[in-house]
């Protein structure tokens, strides 16, 4: 039996003052019986590390270099979130890979660097409408899985893979709970493949995930959790979708 996910994704929201209060929020919600962690802003890491000293919730980042050091301006080193004692980095989410222009082969670099260093990454997997429409769904993301698996090596068991349909980003429309059963039983099939760790690692669906649609979607037998948006943003919401996991 696979322990739940939830993760906060805050994208480019908050402030110092914001930050607090959704955590202290959080804390005061918690502790539910499914792993959470917040993905911030880097340079709210340092005060959430701070809030969440002796609790439960982990934190992490929303990208990170595939560089290991150097002249590479504005970037941040896994080894940098490494020291911060990040649990998690989220690399390939779409956002980054359609407004930064990152490549399969970028992504997976930079899940090669979070891991060598000791961050988990979660590889964020998911086709367009369009290429939902032209029934290329199972192509794409299987193509997007195999070069973080091929980059990996035997490496790739230790990562969290995150299917989130870019047309239900941020949307209000979300996959259906089958839609996204199939494709991630799509997605366990090629770890399987890849590794002996597939049945142990956790996929989590993401894109409108909220309150009322959580539960039904965790019911999923290969759906392990989610990467959450605009609802990691709301105490309340966040809440009531890790209470969804924890059963
Ligand atoms: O990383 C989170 C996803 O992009 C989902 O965002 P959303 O929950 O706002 O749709």
């Amino acid at each position: 039996m696979r322990r739940k996910l939830v993760v906060g994704n805050w994208k480019m929201h908050g402030s110092r003052a914001a930050n607090a209060q959704l955590l202290a929020g959080l804390k005061e919600a918690g502790p539910w019986n499914a792993d959470v962690t917040v993905c911030v802003p880097f340079p709210y890491i340092a005060e959430t590390a701070l809030a969440l000293t002796a609790t439960a919730l982990n934190y992490g980042a929303q990208d990170c270099s595939a560089h290991e050091q150097g002249a590479y301006t504005g970037e941040v080193s896994s080894a940098m979130l490494a020291d911060m004692a990040c649990r998690y980095v989220i690399v390939g989410h779409s956002e980054r890979r359609a407004y930064h222009a990152e490549s399969d082969q970028l992504v997976a670099d930079k899940a090669k660097a979070a891991l060598a260093h000791g961050v988990t990454p979660i590889v964020c997997v998911g086709e367009t409408l369009a290429e939902r429409e032209a029934g290329l769904t199972e192509s794409v993301v299987k193509r997007q899985l195999a070069a973080v698996i091929h980059t990996l090596g035997h490496c790739c068991g230790e990562m969290v893979v995150a299917y989130e349909p870019v047309w239900a980003i941020g949307t209000g429309l979300t996959a259906t709970p089958a839609q996204a059963q199939a494709v991630h039983a799509v997605l366990r099939a090629q770890l399987r493949a890849a590794t002996d760790r597939a049945v142990a690692m956790r996929i989590l669906y993401g894109g409108s995930v909220k309150p009322d649609n959580a539960a039904e979607l965790f019911a999923q037998p290969d759906i392990d959790g989610g990467l959450i948006g605009g609802a990691a943003l709301k105490v309340a919401d966040f809440a009531a979708i890790c209470r969804a996991a924890a059963h």
